[in-house]
């Protein structure tokens, strides 16, 4: 991401509806003298969901974020928040998006408490009581009083979540929350924002953890060169291609007869000695009924999914190629 860092939230103005679109973006654009930035990007979020927004290094994620909080103007086509046009109504949406974008601009000599007073007094109409209930939320009462100064880099990653959340947001915008945090600080992370999306808020964050992306989000949307390449639930994004996970005894054995088979050439053992394979009519019951028949009783059988890094990176791969045509 870039350099640029904030830690805002504004004023919430209104209730929000069941199914509601809370973000759309239409052939959305950003261009820096010749290069294009983001290129009519068409992204859809729905209340309640946790979208990953993913790409490489200058995919245009960042130039995207900031458009949608209002920090920079789209060369062409348009915003929605909650349904309405943010050009036209930047004043009433804004203040209805909290954001965590890279290092949070946080006063290191002042005391944690006194940072969300201090951004509290900036919004307007933050109360003590709401000061707490946010300190509580990211787990940091018991340093409220200590100076910022002294908090790790995950402790000031939750305060500027903290101030963030302050005024109650709809929809967060988190650039790389799990930056710098340890593997116990991401696990914590990944429950605040689960907690989070439980009490009605809606989340888009971008992450370059795969892992940590698959394990959080509904909904994953890669970006390649100012483009959008793939906006899908992550159960369809990581789904097999109709193969089989097959473990038993005598793997080998079942390899050579499945591969003597018209539906079973592209079968294989993975390294631990799995039998990975395509199956009669792609059905999970056939398979087994055939290796039952076979001889080869199979201990389990599952559908084999692809972990989301993989996915990733022939995504990417296969879009820079087609652009290289
Ligand atoms: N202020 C700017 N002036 C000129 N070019 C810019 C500016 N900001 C971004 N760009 C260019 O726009 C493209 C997209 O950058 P952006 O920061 O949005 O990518 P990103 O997906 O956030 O990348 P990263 O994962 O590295 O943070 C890059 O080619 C970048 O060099």
């Amino acid at each position: 991401m870039s350099n640029h860092s904030i830690a805002t939230t504004m004023k919430n103005t209104g209730p929000i509806q069941e199914n509601e679109i809370v973000l759309r973006t239409s052939d959305l654009t950003r261009r820096y003298g010749d290069r294009v930035a983001v290129n009519q990007l068409n992204l859809e979020i729905q209340r309640g969901e946790i979208v990953g927004f993913l790409g490489p290094n200058g995919a245009g994620k960042t130039t995207t974020i900031r458009m949608i909080l209002g920090l920079i103007k789209p060369t062409a086509g348009r915003i929605a928040l909650f349904g309405r046009d943010l050009a036209s109504e930047p004043a009433h949406l804004l203040p209805r998006i909290g954001a965590l974008v890279e290092m949070p601009a946080l006063y290191l000599h002042l005391t944690g408490r006194d940072n969300l007073r201090a951004f509290g007094a900036v919004f307007g109409g933050v109360s003590q009581q709401r000061i707490d209930a946010v300190m509580a939320r990211v787990g940091l009462q018991a340093r409220q009083k200590d100076r910022v100064r002294t908090y790790s880099l995950g402790m000031k990653q939750r305060l500027g979540l903290a101030v963030a959340l302050l005024n109650n947001p709809d929809l967060l915008i988190l650039d790389e929350p799990a930056n710098g945090l340890d593997p116990a600080g991401i696990v914590e992370m990944r429950e605040l924002m689960h907690r989070l999306v439980n009490e009605g808020k809606t989340i888009l964050f971008s992450s370059h953890l795969l892992a940590e992306v698959q394990q959080i989000c509904t909904r994953v949307a890669v970006i390649n060169a100012g483009k959008l390449v793939a906006d899908k639930k992550i159960e369809e994004l990581t789904r097999g291609q109709g193969e089989y996970v097959v473990q038993l005894e005598q793997a080998r054995a079942a390899l050579a007869l499945i591969q003597q088979q018209s539906w079973g050439k592209k079968a294989y053992l993975d390294t631990t000695g799995k039998l990975i394979t395509p199956s009669p009519q792609d059905s999970g019951r056939e398979l087994s009924a055939f290796l039952f028949q076979a001889g080869f009783p199979p201990e389990s059988l599952t559908p084999a999914t692809q972990n989301l890094e993989q996915v990733f990176f022939s995504l990417i791969n296969s879009n820079s190629q087609k652009g290289a045509e």
